[in-house]
This record gives structure tokens, C-alpha cells and sequence, in this order.
């Protein structure tokens, strides 16, 4: 990987990505710098988190990737932002998951790549204010919300991603700072989901924090199943931890065992009961899509590479991939695309995995068709309807953009010399924890 193909002129298309990058760049930062979306269409500013208090989502997601684009001056930018204005000591509640994953995550990255210590400092401030969602919960499951200045929690309805998607961000925290606490509590929530599978070896998504019962049957690798079987493999990946390694391989055998399903000549997972392995739904939501990278990179190739051919055949069918399909009909009831990254992170994790250029293609198909449709007046914008023509823009740009597609676009067709390709690792909002190669 890395090495740069006859048959594309993959630089000339990596220069297309950066260009398109720091032009929305230089819109949020004149128009929307400190909010955490811009909203591409109108220009306006919207709030993420909490209605009234951004905390600078979009800079915090953009750090590691202007990085790696060696956009210093831009890099300096956002950060003199994050140092100068960010605090978390705000009276409402966050959700834990998303505020682990996006700022924890990009705080976190951002570190690692420009070494700044406020930038751990704050990671490690909101990471603290998170923690109440895990202390006071009887289970060890955390609660969804925690207000970041009073410490309340509430939602003990939650799910095995929003229980079990912080091993990556809490492990380097204690890798850093020497506290084994993030990566303990982050690890208990894990041990709690994995000790209640079915007999089959499946789990059902939906639990409640205090009392540990299951809420539902449903089994998928889509939300909100997809990240905790991701954090499984990557607390392997990062930390060596042989026991998370074990919990996937069970958990992964009887997802291929009673999960899988061929139609067509392709590779899907429908989402079945968990406690009986009936199919209850053949829809497949466009984020389950990284599963094709999560496959390939934990060395089942095949059904990586083959997950991935049925992805394309739904990019080859609609252009621009839609929330979800049903993969009988290859229709869809959901013609909405926001901008999701799934697709191209999967191309980058099986690009890596193996080398061979189709990915590279299929990306670069993904980036053109994303330029052609989405790019309005100030930034990037979902689509209302990717079956129309032209496709309707909708005047939001998501936080995750700014982390994703365009970072995973770069490292495929760039060959970035500060970035490791053969020892690194992204979170599952792409956030760079290791593998940065300073200049
Ligand atoms: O894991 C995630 N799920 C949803 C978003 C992208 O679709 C993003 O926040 C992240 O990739
Ligand atoms: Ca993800």
C-alpha cells in the first residue's frame, strides 16, 4: 500500500480531495468557525450537541485530517480555536457515545499528531466528565447522557454501541496519562454485553444500564450493533489485549454462522432474532457497510472483500448510496444520503488489507460521484433524494465529514508520507490514535 498505481494518476486526484477540503475549510472558518456544523447551502452556523452550545465540533474533527494534508497553517487555525474557546463545563447533558467518539476521539488525534499538550488536557476534561455515565450505573453499562457540569445521567435505555464504542479513545487516554480507569470502565461495559449472548453466540441491540436486561431480539451489524463488534477487534488491534480478540472471534464466527446470507451471487447480513436466527429484515443500512473493512482487516478477507462487491453493486446501481437498501430488490425506501463515510472506510481498511487497487477504484468512484452531487455554495451537503436528478441538497453538513471520507480519500490516493501504512489506526470516526508520522 502506499506505492502509487500506473493505471490512475492517483496524485492528481489526491490534490482534487485536498483542494476540495481546505475550500470548505476556508467557509466554515469565515463563516461558521466555533460552531459545530456549518450549514453549506445558506452559510448559517447550527449546533450538534446541545441547542445553543456548540463546542467547535467540525474544527475538532478536522485537526488530524488537515494534518495529514500537511495544511499547517489550517492545522494552526482550528487549534488556536480549540485552545483559545473550548470548554466542556456546560450545564446540559451530552450523549456519551457521540461525544466520546467525536471529541475525546479528535481531541485526542489531534494531539497525537501535533503533540500540543492543552489538546490531552482537554481530551482528558471531557473524558472525566463522561465518567459518571459509568460510576454510577449499577451495571457498569453507562447511561447515554451525563450533564458535563453537574455530572447527572439519565437514558438507561441504550445499546451495545452506546455502551461498548470507548475502548479506543479511554485505552489511550490511560496509555497517556498512566489512570487504567478509562480503559477499565470502558472494558467492564464490553465484558457485560459479550457474558449475555444468546446461545446462538448472537446479541440482540438494544439493553437497559440498570437492570442488564435485553430490550429487544434483533441482531444486526448495522446501528446500533456495528461499533461495539468494531471495538472488540480494535482493542486488540491498539492495546493487545488477547481477551477482547477472543470475544470478537466468538462473537464474529456466529455472526458469519447465522448472520450471513447470499442472494444473488452476494454477500449480505439481515438482521435476524438473536435467540432464534429467523431473518427479520433484509434492509441494510448504508453504515453497515464498514463491516466489509472490519472483516478484512480481522483476517476474514473473503467475506470482506465480498461484503464490499455488494456495496458496490448498490453504488453501481443508485450513483450515490441511500441510507438503506433492500437487497432483494435492490431498492430503496430511504432515499436520503447524509454524507455517510462507511463505504469509502471499508475501501481504505481492505486497500490496506490487501493492496489490491479495485478498492482505490471504488473510492475514487465515491469521492467523484460525492463532488458531482453534494458540493454546494459554502461546503459539502447531504442529499434529500439521490434518486432524483439532480439530487436535492440539504443544507447540512455532518461532523463526521470533516473526520471521514475526505481523511480516507487522502491516505488511499496520496501516499501521505506522515502517516504509517503499515502501522496505524483509526477510530470509528476516523480519528488518527496511532501512526503519525511527524515531519
Ligand atoms: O461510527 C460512526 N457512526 C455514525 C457516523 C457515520 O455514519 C460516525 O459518527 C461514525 O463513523
Ligand atoms: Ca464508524
Amino acid at each position: 500500500p502506499g506505492t502509487a498505481s500506473a493505471s490512475r494518476d492517483w496524485e492528481r486526484v489526491a490534490e482534487s480531495v485536498r483542494r476540495e477540503y481546505l475550500w470548505a475549510w476556508q467557509h466554515y472558518v469565515d463563516r461558521a468557525l466555533g460552531a459545530d456544523h456549518i450549514k453549506p447551502v445558506s452559510g448559517g452556523r447550527e449546533d450538534f450537541f446541545v441547542p445553543g452550545h456548540s463546542v467547535g465540533l467540525s474544527a475538532v474533527e478536522a485537526v488530524d485530517t488537515l494534518w495529514l494534508m500537511g495544511a499547517d497553517d489550517e492545522v494552526a487555525q482550528a487549534v488556536q480555536w480549540i485552545e483559545d474557546n473550548l470548554s466542556f463545563d456546560i450545564d446540559a447533558p451530552f450523549q456519551v457515545f457521540e461525544t466520546n467518539i467525536r471529541m475525546v476521539g479528535g481531541l485526542a488525534a489531534a494531539y497525537h499528531c501535533t503533540g500540543r499538550p492543552r489538546l490531552l488536557e482537554l481530551a482528558v476534561d471531557v473524558a472525566d466528565r463522561l465518567l459518571p455515565a459509568f460510576t454510577e450505573s449499577p451495571t457498569g453499562l453507562p447511561y447515554r447522557y451525563v450533564n458535563l457540569a453537574t455530572g447527572e445521567v439519565s437514558r438507561p435505555d441504550t445499546n451495545i454501541v452506546e455502551v461498548g464504542t470507548y475502548i479506543a479513545e479511554f485505552g489511550v487516554l490511560s496509555e497517556w496519562t498512566g489512570d487504567r480507569r478509562y480503559y477499565d470502565l470502558a472494558k467492564r461495559a464490553m465484558r457485560v454485553v459479550y457474558d449475555k449472548r444468546t446461545e446462538l453466540g448472537l446479541l440482540p441491540h438494544d439493553i437497559d444500564a440498570e437492570t442488564g436486561e435485553w430490550r429487544n431480539r434483533q441482531a444486526t451489524v448495522g446501528p446500533p450493533g456495528d461499533s461495539y463488534y468494531e471495538y472488540l477487534w480494535d482493542g486488540y488491534a491498539l492495546f493487545g489485549d488477547e481477551e477482547l480478540r477472543q470475544w470478537y472471534d466468538t462473537l464474529t464466527d456466529a455472526i458469519l454462522a447465522h448472520q450471513a446470507e447470499r442472494h444473488d451471487g452476494l454477500l449480505w447480513f439481515p438482521q435476524v432474532d438473536a435467540f432464534t436466527g429467523e431473518v427479520l429484515s433484509r434492509e441494510q443500512s448504508v453504515l453497515a457497510a464498514f463491516y466489509a473493512g472490519l472483516l478484512g482487516e480481522s483476517g476474514r478477507v473473503q467475506e470482506g472483500r465480498a461484503y464490499h462487491d455488494a456495496f458496490h453493486a448498490v453504488q453501481e446501481e443508485f450513483g450515490v448510496i441511500p441510507n438503506s437498501v433492500d437487497y432483494t430488490t435492490m431498492t430503496t425506501s430511504d432515499p436520503v444520503n447524509e454524507l455517510r463515510p462507511e463505504f469509502a472506510d471499508a475501501a481504505l481498511a481492505l486497500w490496506l488489507a490487501t493492496g489490491d487497487e479495485v478498492f482505490r477504484e471504488r473510492a475514487a468512484v465515491h469521492y467523484a460521484n460525492m463532488l458531482r452531487t453534494s458540493k454546494a455554495p459554502y461546503g459539502f451537503a447531504g442529499l434529500g433524494d439521490v434518486t432524483a436528478e439532480p439530487p436535492t441538497q440539504l443544507d447540512s453538513c455532518p461532523g463526521y465529514w470533516w473526520s471521514e471520507q475526505m481523511k480516507y480519500y487522502w491516505l488511499l490516493f496520496s501516499g501521505t508520507p506522515r502517516f504509517d501504512y503499515r502501522d496505524n489506526y483509526l477510530t470509528t470516526e476516523a480519528n488518527l490514535l496511532r501512526g503519525a508520522r511527524r515531519p
